[in-house]
């Protein structure tokens, strides 16, 4: 059996008075690919965001790596080693990829550390290509590869990805779900996915969890579920 690298229990936030999340329950085990799926609005980004600690939680506990940090800030949690990959993207478009790559960096303690460059390379060619060019000239499918680079270049344990195949081309899709297995695998790097397309989820996850209303109303491993079923779930 494979350890958690995330416990949420029971999590509940608001916006002022607008409660969003009503009592989430879920676990990331490590090297895992985990996915949260569910209609527009049902809370998922909100449930990034207070795993993140960018939204307040109400109650409820946040576990990671088996300690509470239920109310420890965003910059500690990223120095702690969680990476958040807002949908969107928002790298910067007036800096440089080599400048929105150190910017990853900040997630680090040690002033000296330096972008892992052959390796973040590697894994997005494009991004050598492109040292020089303006964040703000790339593709979308290309910003998504340099928001997901930026979040790695601080040697996260666990990466939160809010819908990154948000209006890009199938193609690029399709790299990026090869690279999330591949830190999951190979690099024992644990994913909460946020995901609405189903064929881009389903070769990657690991686990998925489905919410409705602000909370998980089922879930199951990728590995006993058919297109047909993860269907029905979303539509729930
Ligand atoms: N900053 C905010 N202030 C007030 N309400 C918000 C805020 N952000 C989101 N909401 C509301 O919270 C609810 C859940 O939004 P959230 O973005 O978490 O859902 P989602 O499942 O991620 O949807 P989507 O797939 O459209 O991103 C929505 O009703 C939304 O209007």
């Amino acid at each position: 059996m494979s350890q958690s690298i995330l416990k949420i229990n029971s999590l509940s936030s608001a916006y002022g008075q607008s409660t969003i999340l009503w009592g989430t329950t879920l676990e990331v085990k490590k090297g895992t690919v985990t996915t949260v799926m569910g209609r527009n609005g049902v809370g998922k980004t909100t449930l990034l965001k207070t795993i993140m600690g960018l939204v307040p939680p109400k109650s409820g506990m946040i576990e990671y790596k088996d300690e509470d940090v239920t109310n420890v800030p965003a910059f500690k949690k990223s120095r702690m080693g969680i990476a958040y990959v807002p949908q969107g993207r928002e790298i910067i478009p007036k800096l440089t990829v080599y400048e929105n790559l150190k910017l990853g960096l900040e997630a680090l303690s040690d002033r000296k550390a330096k972008i892992p460059e052959d390796e973040i390379y590697a894994m997005f060619p494009i991004l050598k290509d492109f040292r020089n060019r303006l964040g703000g000239n790339l593709s979308g499918g290309q910003q998504q590869q340099l928001a997901i680079a930026r979040a790695l270049t601080g040697r996260p344990s666990l990466l939160l990805l809010d819908e990154p195949t948000e209006g890009i081309q199938p193609s690029i899709s399709q790299e990026i779900g090869h690279i999330l297995k591949k830190l999951a695998k190979e690099q024992g790097i644990s994913v909460l996915l946020v995901e609405q397309k189903i064929d881009f989820a389903r070769p990657v996850t690991d686990y998925f969890y489905f919410m409705n209303r602000g909370a998980v109303v089922s879930q199951g491993s990728a590995d006993e579920m058919s297109m047909e079923e993860l269907q029905n779930h979303i539509s729930l």
